[in-house]
């Protein structure tokens, strides 16, 4: 059985941009090696439960905090995987990938590979039928967007909690509760 994982905080720290080098910006934060620990300004100390410094990887960091997430939302747990962070801290890339369709492998974010293991442990896995439902809604500014349906009024949607905790997209006329990720065998 997997292990109950709890909350679980990440941070990550991207590269200077051409525009901030060329604009004589400097890094202000660093990571203590070895450690989980960075470092801002001169010694403010925080501790985290994965540190990821500026030249991580995409499959570096998918390895070793979001792959044993998939592994247990396969068995059936429930996971959430969330970015946060100010405009231009690097979710998106993160997440998916600079430009998610064009992304050279190295490059495929949290999303692609996640699917792409879901996708590969379901072909193997030939004695159970899998539903999968997904759903990609962009919430701005207290507006709802379902990025898969852009004709949907965000009017006819809500995000509501089913009776088994999973939190997805409802349409008002609709009496199907999606996750946003979710795999039923
Ligand atoms: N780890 C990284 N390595 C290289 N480039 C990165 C990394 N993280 C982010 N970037 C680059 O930094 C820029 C800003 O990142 P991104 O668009 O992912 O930020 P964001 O947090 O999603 O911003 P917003 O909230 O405004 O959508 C992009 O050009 C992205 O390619």
């Amino acid at each position: 059985m997997a292990e109950e994982i709890p909350v679980r905080v990440a941070v990550r720290i991207r590269p200077l941009l051409p525009k901030e080098i060329l604009h004589n910006q400097h890094v202000c934060v660093r990571v203590v090696p070895n450690s989980q620990q960075v470092i801002i300004g001169k010694d403010r100390a925080f501790t985290f439960d994965f540190v990821f410094g500026q030249k991580s990887a995409q499959d570096e960091v998918y390895a070793s905090c979001i792959k044993p997430l998939v592994l247990s939302f396969l068995e059936g747990y429930n996971v959430t995987i969330f970015a946060y962070g100010q405009t231009g801290s690097g979710k998106t890339y993160t997440l998916g990938g600079g430009h998610v369709v064009a992304a050279s492998d190295e490059e495929k974010g949290i999303i692609p590979r996640a699917i792409h293991e879901i996708f590969q442990s379901i072909a193997e896995n030939h004695n159970t039928d899998f539903t999968v439902k997904v759903s990609y809604i962009e919430v701005h500014k207290e507006e709802l967007r379902d990025l898969l349906e852009l004709e949907t009024s965000s009017k006819d949607m809500h995000i509501r909690e089913d009776e088994n905790g999973n939190t997805g997209k409802q349409r008002d006329r609709s009496p199907c509760c999606n996750s946003v990720m979710s795999v039923h065998s």
